[in-house]
């Protein structure tokens, strides 16, 4: 469904951020990417959707190439990624519901959404998004009001009201604490299941990544240098994709709590 293909990009410093990466991702499968701090995640995550431009080579989605289209059938495409950041992207004057909606910026047209003015069936995904990630009770608090936890569902609610085909998810959980960050991780993964909803996840904290995802993909150096099962990273393997970083440091400490969650 997505296909990467020699996807290249150097920035004008001379940063060699990907270099000929191919990749390819089934509909609804979920990886993970992971690798040391400044490997290349971002840079690969955002060329995908054209948040940075990349330098050569190919971003298929559905056989459509990302990289050859104008700005209005790239306005279109982008419909079809839902984003998630780390520090959440909300506007934080406007209400939950209002952060939501904003999700229907690519449809809804420029005078509809400056007046605000969203179909009603908009509204009414909004408030079963908002009620299948426990915000229902939540929708008209401001955006400021929120925990870092409920920021980042509103976030995920407002890129499934786009309804993509792909979530484009970076580091998710880099702002929350352990238990959030599990929590976080749970709802994407099992909403993409529930959705059959392709996603790649950056995330930084490598054991987290082997409790959620089927595939993890391990960059360095803007290369891909494993890709495979989460039970393939052996020690030896982390070490090859983190080099001198000390890999375990990724892993968060987890709270005594786990196994009591687990069992829920
Ligand atoms: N806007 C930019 N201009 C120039 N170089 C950049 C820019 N953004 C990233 N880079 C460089 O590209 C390389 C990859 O960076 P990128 O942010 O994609 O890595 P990352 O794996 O996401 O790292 P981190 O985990 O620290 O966020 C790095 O060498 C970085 O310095």
């Amino acid at each position: 469904m997505l296909r990467l293909q020699k996807l290249t990009k150097t920035y004008k410093t001379g940063d060699q951020a990907l270099k000929a990466i191919d990749l390819e991702v089934p509909k609804g499968q979920v990886l993970a990417l992971i690798g040391p701090s400044g490997a290349g995640k971002s840079t690969m995550i955002r060329c995908i959707n054209r948040l940075v431009e990349p330098t050569s080579g190919g971003v298929l989605l559905d056989d459509v190439d990302l990289t050859r289209l104008g700005s209005g059938a790239l306005r279109k495409a982008r419909r079809e990624m839902g984003m998630i950041f780390q520090e959440y992207a909300l506007v934080e004057r406007l209400t939950v519901m209002e952060n939501v909606l904003s999700g229907r910026l690519g449809y809804v047209g420029f005078w509809r959404s400056f007046l605000r003015r969203y179909p009603q069936s908009d509204i009414d995904e909004a408030f079963r998004l908002l009620d299948r990630v426990g915000l229902l009770h939540m929708a008209d608090k401001r955006a400021d009001e929120l925990s870092g936890g409920q920021r980042q569902r509103v976030g995920i609610c407002r890129a499934l009201i786009q309804n993509p085909k792909l979530l484009l998810v970076d580091e998710p959980t880099a702002s929350l604490d352990p238990k959030t960050s599990r929590q976080i991780m749970r709802l994407i993964t099992e909403l993409c299941h529930e959705r059959g909803l392709a996603a790649i996840i950056n995330i930084h904290d490598v054991a987290l990544a082997q409790m959620f995802v089927p595939r993890v993909v391990g960059l360095r150096f803007g290369e891909i240098v494993y890709d495979g099962r989460p039970t393939g990273l052996t020690p030896d393997k982390l070490t090859e994709i983190y080099g001198e970083e000390d890999w375990e440091a990724t892993i968060e400490k987890v709270d005594d709590d786990e196994e009591v969650e687990a069992a829920e």
